[in-house]
């Protein structure tokens, strides 16, 4: 996925004409968001065809699907049938259900990211001492797309170390959780960013800040 300078909104706005207000004003500085339960549940998946059709974005859905391989179909089934161009899925649940989803990408020409590490405090205590152990999994399956933290830039390190140069990381963590834009673009291929941008009083400068900084 070629994503425009290198930066992903992550769109956890839960009123769609907020966040479609928050789109405008930013304009065209990017071309992907991603949308997760928050916007989801509050305004439909309806939310992805409205932001593809008004905004032309790519739009990544944050699902973090962890269920039974069956499962997992249905949801990416019904993510990717809904115009998501990419799906964000759980690594700790092993490689069947990993593969349920991968295979409905695959089937829908579409992108699978693989969940390793989160970037918050609680997941050192079980997420990070299997996060190795999942990458090497994605790897096994060939897996191109990964989720890594920016908060934790020598886990970054090593994560890229295990997913090769080739493979595509997404970062979250930046600004409020205490990632930095341009150290973590040193190991990841884009930045995740929410609140730094939808939450401050100019969208605008905030996004054009980031992508400065990262130059
Ligand atoms: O480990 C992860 C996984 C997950 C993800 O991206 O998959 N996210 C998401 O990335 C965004 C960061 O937002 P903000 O903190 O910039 O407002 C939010 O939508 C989080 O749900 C993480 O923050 N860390």
């Amino acid at each position: 996925m070629k994503i425009k300078n290198n930066l992903i909104l992550a769109m956890d706005i839960m009123e769609l004409q907020k966040a479609e207000k928050v789109c405008e004003t930013i304009g065209n500085q990017i071309d992907t968001i991603k949308i997760g339960y928050p916007l989801t549940l509050a305004e439909g998946i309806k939310t992805i065809k409205i932001f593809k059709e008004n905004y032309n974005y790519q739009i990544i859905c944050d699902y973090k699907v962890a269920d039974i391989p069956a499962t997992n179909s249905k949801i990416a089934e019904q993510t990717f049938k809904n115009g998501a161009d990419g799906i964000i899925t759980h690594g700790f649940v092993g490689e069947d259900s990993v593969k349920a989803c991968q295979d409905k990408a695959d089937e829908y020409n579409k992108d699978l990211f693989l969940l390793t590490e989160m970037s918050h405090p609680g997941a050192k205590r079980f997420l990070q001492k299997d996060a190795d152990e999942i990458a090497k999994m994605g790897v096994e399956m060939g897996i191109k797309n990964y989720v890594a933290p920016a908060t934790r830039i020598n886990r970054l390190k090593e994560i890229r170390e295990i997913v090769g140069k080739d493979s595509f990381i997404i970062s979250p963590g930046v600004g409020k959780q205490g990632g930095e834009a341009k150290k973590t673009l040193e190991y990841a291929n884009a930045i995740i960013v929410g609140r730094s941008i939808y939450e401050s009083e100019n969208p605008k400068k905030a996004t054009e800040d980031i992508i400065k900084s990262t130059k």
